[in-house]
């Protein structure tokens, strides 16, 4: 088998669910309603996250998730070899997620432009944040949406796993 057909690139189903900046408001139009965002990095997916992400999902019918792309996690001081996914991986695979819908990447410090554009009935991060305290929590709340912050339960990050692995070299 030749290296190009060994990574030839078809699109699977669940890659339709990544979307451009540049076609977001479209494709949210075409969702069923309410429509729940969240944003993050999700640098290494772990229980934390899926359980997190299941969770927003049931506060409507659709969950869209704004993802930093690497230039944007760069600025946000995880460490200088952060994120270790890229994007486009980061994005994949939270666009296989059963409880995910949508996924686009935005650019900026915070996902204040994301939701702004998107204008979702629910705005979701995790109990880590303080909603009334977050740019995108106070944009959702000045347009009559509803915020949510969904306690953790599960006791995982992707800064501790890097501990582990790094630990266990
Ligand atoms: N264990 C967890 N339980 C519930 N929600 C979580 C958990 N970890 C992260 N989240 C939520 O998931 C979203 C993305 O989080 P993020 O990618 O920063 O996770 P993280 O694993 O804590 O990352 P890092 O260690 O790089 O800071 C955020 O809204 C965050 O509140
Ligand atoms: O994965 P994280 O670090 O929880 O994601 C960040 O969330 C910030 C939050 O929405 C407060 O504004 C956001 O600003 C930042 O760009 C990351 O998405």
């Amino acid at each position: 088998m030749s290296m190009s057909s060994r990574f030839a690139k078809t699109m699977l189903p669940f890659e339709q669910k990544i979307t451009s900046r540049a076609d977001l408001a479209r494709r949210i139009a075409e969702l069923p309603k309410p429509v729940v965002l969240t944003n993050g990095v999700f640098d290494i997916l772990h229980r934390g996250h899926v359980t997190y992400l299941a969770q927003a999902r049931q506060q409507g019918a659709s969950l869209v998730v704004a993802v930093n792309t690497d230039a944007s996690v760069k600025r946000l001081g995880k460490g200088d070899d952060r994120p270790i996914n890229i994007c486009d991986d980061r994005m994949a695979v939270l666009a296989a997620l059963e409880a995910v819908s949508l996924v686009v990447p935005f650019d900026e410090d915070t996902a204040l432009e994301v939701v702004q554009q998107a204008r979702p009935e629910v705005y979701v991060k995790g109990g880590d944040y303080e909603m009334t305290a977050i740019p995108e929590g106070q944009a959702v709340l000045a347009y009559g949406g509803k915020v949510a912050a969904i306690p953790f339960e599960h006791d995982r990050s992707t800064t501790k796993l890097l501990v582990k692995v790094r630990a266990a070299k």
